[in-house]
């Protein structure tokens, strides 16, 4: 087909789509060491060449310095106000409860149509820009694990029971129905929105704190909508000695540093399961992006280098939405939760 019929049909497939605003979005809070994670985050971005800035949400304990260190990195910081505790909800420490329960506030981020949650303790080592293109009015987010003794608390546990390996020890369904899939909120597709921010925030206020707060809360609060994605997107490292037949290591595009020991920047390797070759691999793997100086945000280079400079136009997505309407791209499906 004539390259002018080509384009003309491109241009005719193109609905006058809405430039969409994207981003990645983390979460600083404290004067400690978390920042280094949040540094080695847009370096790690930085490196598989994102389209997409960095936002970090800091509480107001995140001192000037820090701020600096994240602007000259290219970050874009957006102070939030913390939430804290109801009066009669005290049987939590205040400063758990306010670290986590503050990061519900990026749904007020509204200037952005889509984002994607990172912890402060996750790297991202391969491009998942796709999954901005997953269809919207869903939660995406990886399924967790119910094996670590951090869920000893929890009747699955108890019971043995895995939604990683649901056939291993079965669900005894005569106790009722088996937990509703349950997602790691280290990492998570979502689009900021106010309704739902007001309604997240007034349903925290009636809602008892637990455990694992606010995953705890946005598993609840997200039930109905929530789709897993691979566990290649949030690998959270329990995982490799919970249930090492689930991993393919080599197809891993993001890893959490979430097991007790591994936060690589406070990495000791005395805690269990740190002197594993996979996780010293891992962790050794985070310090080479954080110490790489040549991943530093430069201003001299080119905007898509740059993780947290104005939007790029990108028309990829734009044409991949328009042509999705004739059918022509799959989305990255959710996959079955079995
Ligand atoms: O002192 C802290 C503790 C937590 N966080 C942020 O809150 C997130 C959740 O805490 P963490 O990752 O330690 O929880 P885990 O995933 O290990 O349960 C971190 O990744 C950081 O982004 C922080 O900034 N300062
Ligand atoms: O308590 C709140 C946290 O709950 C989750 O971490 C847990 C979870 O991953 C468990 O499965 C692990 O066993 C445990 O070590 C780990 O702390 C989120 O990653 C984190 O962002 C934060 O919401
Ligand atoms: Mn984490």
């Amino acid at each position: 087909m004539a390259a002018e019929v080509v384009a003309s049909a491109v241009c005719k497939a193109i609905k006058p789509v809405t430039l969409q605003s994207r981003a990645f979005v983390t979460f600083l809070a404290g004067n400690g060491d978390y920042v280094k994670g949040v540094v080695g985050l847009a370096n790690g971005l930085r490196k598989v060449k994102t389209a997409y800035p960095l936002v970090v949400a800091v509480l107001p304990d995140v001192p000037a310095e820090h701020r600096r260190i994240l602007e000259s990195q290219g970050c874009i910081v957006r102070e939030i106000e913390p939430v804290y505790p109801p009066e009669n909800q005290t049987q939590f420490a205040m400063a758990y409860y306010v670290i986590n329960y503050s990061k519900l506030r990026i749904w007020e981020f509204v200037e952005y149509s889509k984002m994607i949650y990172l912890d402060g303790d996750i790297q991202v080592y391969s491009n998942i820009d796709h999954l901005f293109d997953l269809p919207d009015g869903h939660f995406y987010a990886v399924m967790d694990c119910f094996c670590e003794k951090t869920w000893s608390h929890t009747p699955q546990y108890k019971i043995g029971y895995c939604q990683q390996c649901p056939d291993k020890v079965k669900w005894p369904m005569e106790t009722g129905q088996p937990p509703s899939l349950y997602f790691n909120a280290g990492m998570f597709v979502f689009e900021p929105s106010l309704s739902t921010y007001a309604e997240l925030l007034s349903t925290l206020k009636i809602t008892t704190p637990t455990s694992f707060a606010e995953q705890d809360f946005l598993n609840m609060y997200f039930r109905d909508i929530y789709k897993p994605i691979p566990l290649d997107y949030n690998l959270v490292l329990a995982m490799l000695w919970r249930h090492p037949e689930n991993v393919e290591l080599d197809k891993v595009k993001v890893v959490h540093y979430c097991a007790a020991g591994s936060k690589p920047w406070r990495y000791t390797g005395k805690e269990e399961n740190m002197q594993r070759e996979d996780i010293k691999m891992l962790v050794q793997k985070w310090w080479d992006i954080y110490e790489d100086e040549s991943l530093d945000y430069n201003m001299d280079m080119g905007v898509a280098a740059n993780a947290g400079v104005a939007e790029p136009v990108i028309l990829q997505p734009l044409i991949a939405a328009a042509m999705s309407e004739a059918g022509a791209v799959q989305y990255v499906a959710a996959p079955s939760a079995a």
